[in-house]
């Protein structure tokens, strides 16, 4: 939301009133500044405006490595336009932003730096080295078109930056360690998905970036995970059960005792009754199908392709479940199985399939993983149009402080 020009300021005790220009015909904007004081007792202002538009929150919940980044670059792409960091702004910046979307990484609610873990003795997934009040206050105040400045955590240094000035988007998304964690956080969210990747596979990836990109050890890398495995299951793995899609990514059945972990069985599991949101299903809805794709219309080498849709319950919801065992040989055949995928929420036929050759070089491409969530991002686009044609509806409601 572009700010027009300011023309009058007027300062009453810490709160600043700035009226700006009208930036359209239809809406008269109001700004003013709310500090906050967050509990590490830095200071953040919210800048506070009247506006007709509304954000959609849409909430990412993985550990670190399991393919968070991955997941925003193919849901951003969805919208159109590629994402980047806020311009001009500082170079760690874990924010990016494209026309639609605002991606923030809610590493930047660390309310305690490297140091300062350290000294405490916590991890980052502890709920003592972050800071809820904060993370709860900006992004109720995004949902409500106030821009607000937030924090950063740098990941180089390990240190809290000066904050970044983030105006409301059309898309909110906030991926990190805990956006389903706080309660009044999960109350915002338009949409939540959970990134739940087994103990063997996130090894695997771990060691395939860490070690061979990061130059860390062996050692190492399974001295961290170890060491943060513990909180893991405590805080971070817990908040599956509040996901509307969770993508579970599992080493393959198709291989007798494989440890290899580069072919992966993955799950999508849906829950039913969500609203502006409508399960993928596989032939017929509602059924239970396993379906060896392979053949005249899909090539597969060993160990071939299967797939599964069922109705299941998790955490005592019920969901549909629609799984991926195997690899594509050839990316564009994978139009056979899109054409026997109903409730895609494409444009048009064979959108699923263009979206994974865009990206065939990201990881995941062949597999379950970069299939589901190109899935879902076609969902969350669905999701977000519902949305916002049903407010266009409703009566205009005015933002509140
Ligand atoms: N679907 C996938 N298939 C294979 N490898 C993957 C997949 N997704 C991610 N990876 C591996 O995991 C690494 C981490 O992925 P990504 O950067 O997307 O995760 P992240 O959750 O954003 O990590 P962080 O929070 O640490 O920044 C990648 O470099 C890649 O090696
Ligand atoms: O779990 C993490 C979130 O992705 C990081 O470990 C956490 O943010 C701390 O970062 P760093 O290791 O750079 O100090």
């Amino acid at each position: 939301m572009a700010v027009s020009t300011i023309y009058s300021t007027r300062a009453l005790n810490s709160t600043h009133f700035l009226t700006s220009s009208p930036s359209s015909s239809t809406s008269k904007q109001v700004f003013f500044y709310r500090r906050h004081q967050s509990q590490t007792n830095r200071r953040f202002n919210t800048i506070i405006t009247c506006a007709a538009q509304q954000t959609v929150v849409i909430g990412l919940a993985a550990d670190s490595g399991c393919g968070k980044s991955t997941f925003m670059r193919r849901l951003t792409s969805v919208f159109g336009g590629a994402a980047e960091p806020p311009k001009g702004g500082n170079p760690d910046s874990n924010t990016l932003i494209s026309d639609m979307t605002t991606v923030i990484c809610l590493d930047d609610y660390h309310s305690l730096d490297r140091t300062g873990r350290k000294e405490k003795g916590v991890t980052a997934l502890d709920p003592r080295a972050n800071d809820f009040d904060l993370m709860y206050e900006q992004v109720k105040a995004l949902k409500s078109s106030i821009a607000v400045e937030k924090p950063i955590y740098n990941h180089v240094t390990g240190l809290l930056d000066a904050p970044e000035l983030i105006q409301p988007p059309k898309i909110l998304v906030i991926e990190g360690l805990h956006p389903m964690f706080d309660e009044r956080v999960r109350e915002l969210l338009d949409f939540s998905i959970y990134l739940d990747i087994s103990n063997e596979v996130k090894f695997a990836w771990k060691i395939q970036r860490d070690m061979a990109e990061r130059g860390h050890s062996l050692e190492s890398i399974k001295a961290s995970i170890e060491a943060r495995k513990p909180d893991f299951d405590a805080f971070i793995d817990p908040q599956k059960q509040y996901a509307d899609a969770v993508i579970e990514v599992l080493p393959t059945q198709l291989i007798p005792d494989d440890n290899e972990g580069k072919v992966l069985r993955v799950r999508l599991i849906m829950k039913e009754g969500v609203k502006y949101f409508s399960p993928v299903y596989l032939f017929d809805e509602g059924s239970t199908i396993s379906w060896i794709p392979c053949g005249r219309k899909l090539t597969c080498s060993y160990p071939g392709i299967k797939l599964n849709y069922e109705p299941d319950t998790y955490f005592d919801h019920e969901v549909s479940v629609l799984e991926m065992d195997g690899q594509f040989d050839r990316l564009d055949e994978l139009i056979y199985v899109e054409s026997h995928l109903s409730n895609l929420s494409s444009k048009f036929y064979g959108e699923v399939t263009q979206q994974m050759l865009k990206h065939a070089d990201f990881p995941g491409s062949n597999n379950g993983t970069g299939l589901f969530q190109t899935i879902v991002g076609l969902k969350i686009r669905d999701l977000y149009e519902q949305l916002i044609a049903n407010k266009a509806t409703a009566p205009a409601e005015i933002a509140k402080a």
